[in-house]
């Protein structure tokens, strides 16, 4: 890559405002592979008056213009999806087969499924004479995490493109290689100049100025609760639309009934899958207290299981996590579930042995958590599972539900009708019944403290999309 250096501002690659620089660390090695260029408020103010310009003419294309964008973004995205999953493999972590099938992969299928939703979205509804039309928002700005970095981009920018938006997108300054390969990707699919801008820089600068800036109508974040509050905040003065898409503490609840070998070995997998950093990671499973030894059994089964290692290596099941920050994180909220009276069952403390260098964490499992202990109630963003006993079905709705989060829920039953009827009862944007997978028609977003924004399918746009009413639109 060429341009890490650089931002891409109207259609060009260009040289930073200032010399602020940050070097980028492969987690696997903790060595610095590429440095990144810094933005501050003047290459903001750049960016979002080409996005201001381009909005003019892009917001009045047609449907059958932004379907073409759109799928020339997906053959070039194609074209250079090896490079993707290399990019984010170095920059967070992941391994190779896991960055290649699923984070990679995430980018493509949201993209395909924007352009899908595209070719039939209604824009334009009459009711009684009037005209209810449904226009782009404006400028919107898309400040981006680092654990899922294409998923999230895509998510943004995919329906922004289709709903007539134009944007200034700031990736996360610790995984910050797939969002420049991303912007290369938009230059060869010929995106028109100013309608996708990129600035990397961190929160405090370029984020908080995106998050306030007054030409800016719209900002779409995701990452940390704390710092979404910190968006919201900024963002009020000047009345923006507000998107987050924050933290989870996802209850993965199995009912009495239900194959216990299965949703535990699937629960478990999930919940140390990417190393644990998903925002919807089952991170609490509830299981009948009588069931807990047996759960414990299969759940430490699947922990002895999960080999940690180098991302290139082809038999690694989780790479390290992203950075020094959240290794400490992470071991500190380990030795506080020890202190708090948890059993551990498996994993601890420290890196896995025969691994001194890289930010490995050891897959954890605690048993006999009780859910007002900080591994139940803060979001650990590490391959550790906590199992909650309960004794009723009531206690372990209550259990579920007693969270500031809610963004996603599994619920597991010796029938799909009693899944169904828990499943009602979590407050949360998500439940899996009975470990059914996601699906990218549905909405992706939480109740409570996980946020207010909806991705994915149809549900993407209308976050995209002012409604405005047009009366006596149609003749008496
Ligand atoms: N709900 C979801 O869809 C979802 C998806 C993925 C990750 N997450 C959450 O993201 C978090 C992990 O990501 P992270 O550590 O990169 O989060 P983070 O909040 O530290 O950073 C996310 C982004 O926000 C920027 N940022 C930080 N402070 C800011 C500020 N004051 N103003 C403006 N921008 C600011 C960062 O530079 C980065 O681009 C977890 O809490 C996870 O649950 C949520």
């Amino acid at each position: 890559m060429t341009h890490n250096l650089q931002f891409y501002i109207d259609g060009s690659w260009v040289a930073p405002a200032g010399g602020a620089t940050l070097d980028v660390v492969n987690p696997a090695t903790e060595e610095a592979y590429a440095r990144i260029a810094m933005g501050e408020r003047a290459d903001v103010d750049k960016a979002v008056a080409a996005a201001r310009r381009a909005f003019a003419s892009y917001s009045r294309t047609s449907r059958k213009e932004r379907v073409e964008l759109l799928s020339s973004v997906i053959a070039v995205y194609k074209k250079r999806y090896d490079e993707m999953a290399a990019a984010i493999s170095d920059e967070m972590g992941a391994p190779l087969g896991f960055a290649r099938d699923a984070q990679a992969a995430a980018g493509l299928g949201h993209l395909s499924q924007v352009l899908e939703v595209l070719k039939t979205f209604e824009f334009d509804e009459v009711i009684n004479r009037t005209l209810v039309t449904r226009e782009p928002v404006g400028v919107c700005a898309f400040i981006t995490p680092w654990n899922w970095p294409m998923n999230q981009i895509t998510c943004k920018v995919g329906p922004a493109l289709a709903t007539g938006c134009t944007m200034v997108l700031k990736p996360s300054e610790v995984a910050p290689m797939s969002g420049l390969l991303f912007t290369e990707i938009m230059h060869e699919a010929g995106v028109p100049a100013g309608v996708y801008n990129m600035v990397n820089g961190d929160g405090p600068s370029v984020g908080a100025t995106l998050s306030s800036h007054p030409d800016i109508d719209m900002v779409s974040f995701t990452g940390s609760t704390r710092a979404g509050i910190a968006v919201a905040r900024a963002a009020a003065d000047t009345v923006k639309r507000v998107a987050q898409e924050l933290g989870g503490k996802s209850p993965n609840i199995i009912l009495p009934g239900a194959d216990l070998s299965k949703a535990i070995t699937h629960g478990t997998r999930q919940c140390f899958s990417n190393s644990g950093q998903s925002c919807n990671a089952p991170t609490r499973l509830l299981v009948p207290r009588d069931q807990q030894e047996a759960a414990i059994e299969i759940a430490r089964k699947v922990a002895e299981q999960t080999v940690v290692g180098d991302p290139r290596d082809a038999a690694t099941t989780i790479g390290p996590v992203v950075s020094k920050v959240q290794f400490d994180k992470i071991q500190a909220l380990i030795e506080a579930g020890i202190a708090e009276g948890a059993r551990l069952v498996a994993g601890g403390p420290g890196r896995p042995e025969a691994l001194n260098r890289g930010y490995y964490i050891r897959p954890t499992i605690f048993a006999d958590v009780r859910n007002d202990m900080t591994i139940a109630r803060e979001e650990i963003f590490g391959p550790v599972l906590s199992i909650l006993p309960y004794e009723t079905e009531e206690e372990a709705i209550a259990i579920a539900n007693d969270t500031v989060y809610g963004l996603s829920s599994y619920v597991t039953a010796a029938s799909l009708d009693q899944a169904r009827k828990v499943g009602r009862q979590i407050r949360a944007g998500m439940v899996h019944l009975n470990g059914a997978p996601g699906d990218l028609a549905g909405a992706f977003g939480g109740y409570k403290q996980s946020g207010n924004g909806r991705e994915w399918g149809k549900f993407g746009f209308e976050d995209f999309l002012e409604v405005k009413s047009m009366f006596g639109f149609e003749a008496a």
